[in-house]
């Protein structure tokens, strides 16, 4: 692996290579009930990359995640500080813009749970939710984008004939796939991923590998993985977390072609 050495407004520089910049995060700190659980992160997400954060239990992995769509504000007590810049739409912008509506945001940048929480609706329903909130009202449309992202988490098969039953009645690798999918349904330019294959089995697992490494080529993945065997596989850079620091630099996987 190679560290990452210089950085400028639009690319991070790691050795020789230069690679965009989706994500900036400035002096990054963040509190639950004044306690600094996220301390002073200054650092560069490389866009149309799988960035992979790593760190011990309690570190701030998932705290991390939740800043960058906004998700923390709707947890009561937490408070944060410093400045997180987004390419968003072909334009940076500080996602706490009062003309950046959060709900806006969160289309563009989708977050995967590590524990799947399908909605208590049919599974049908459950992809087609976020597409009526984003006020596509085209029946024909629905139901194609319905199709092709559970075909694209490998679901399609499996549910085809019960897409009328509750998301909530299929099995926890299913629900975990059914959350992909509706993360997936609205095109992010971001996908926030959290242990996103923790309870998938080792077949369903590769899968969503094989499906994230193609999902580069439209959007940049941030993952929290405990997986080193999968960090090796599918990971482009590399951060480490410990205590709520992040690690300086970018980790880079100097054989990161083979998965381009
Ligand atoms: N809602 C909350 N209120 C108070 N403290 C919280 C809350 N959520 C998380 N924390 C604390 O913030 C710190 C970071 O938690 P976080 O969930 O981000 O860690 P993590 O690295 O994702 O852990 P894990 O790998 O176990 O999921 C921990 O000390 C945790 O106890």
């Amino acid at each position: 692996m190679d560290t990452a050495t210089t950085v400028n407004n639009t690319a991070v520089q790691v050795s020789t290579v230069d690679v965009p910049v989706k994500i900036y995060t400035q002096s990054l700190c963040f509190y639950y009930r004044r306690q600094k659980v996220l301390h002073d992160i200054s650092l560069q997400l490389p866009a149309n990359q799988i960035t992979a954060i790593t760190g011990p239990s309690g570190s701030g992995k998932s705290t991390f995640l939740m800043v960058l769509n906004r998700l923390w504000e709707e947890v009561e007590g937490c408070d944060i500080s410093g400045k997180v810049t987004m390419e968003l739409a072909g334009h940076f912008k500080n996602i706490h813009d009062p003309t950046l509506p959060v709900c806006e945001l969160r289309r563009k940048v989708a977050m995967v749970f590590q524990q799947p929480n399908p909605l208590p609706m049919s599974i049908y329903k459950n992809i087609a939710f976020p597409l009526r909130l984003a006020h596509v009202n085209d029946k024909k449309r629905i139901k194609e984008n319905v199709e092709f992202v559970l075909r694209q988490v490998c679901l399609w098969d499996e549910v085809k004939d019960r897409l009328g039953d509750d998301g909530r009645l299929l099995s926890g690798g299913q629900q975990q796939r059914l959350c992909l999918a509706r993360a997936l349904v609205l095109n992010p330019e971001v996908l926030l991923l959290d242990e996103p294959t923790s309870s998938l089995d080792p077949e369903a697992s590769n899968a969503i590998e094989e499906l994230l490494l193609t999902l580069k080529s439209q959007c940049t993945l941030v993952m929290v993985s405990h997986y080193q065997d999968q960090i090796q596989r599918i990971a482009d850079f590399h951060i480490k977390v410990l205590n709520g620091r992040f690690s300086t630099g970018l980790d880079w996987r100097g054989d990161c072609n083979q998965n381009s």
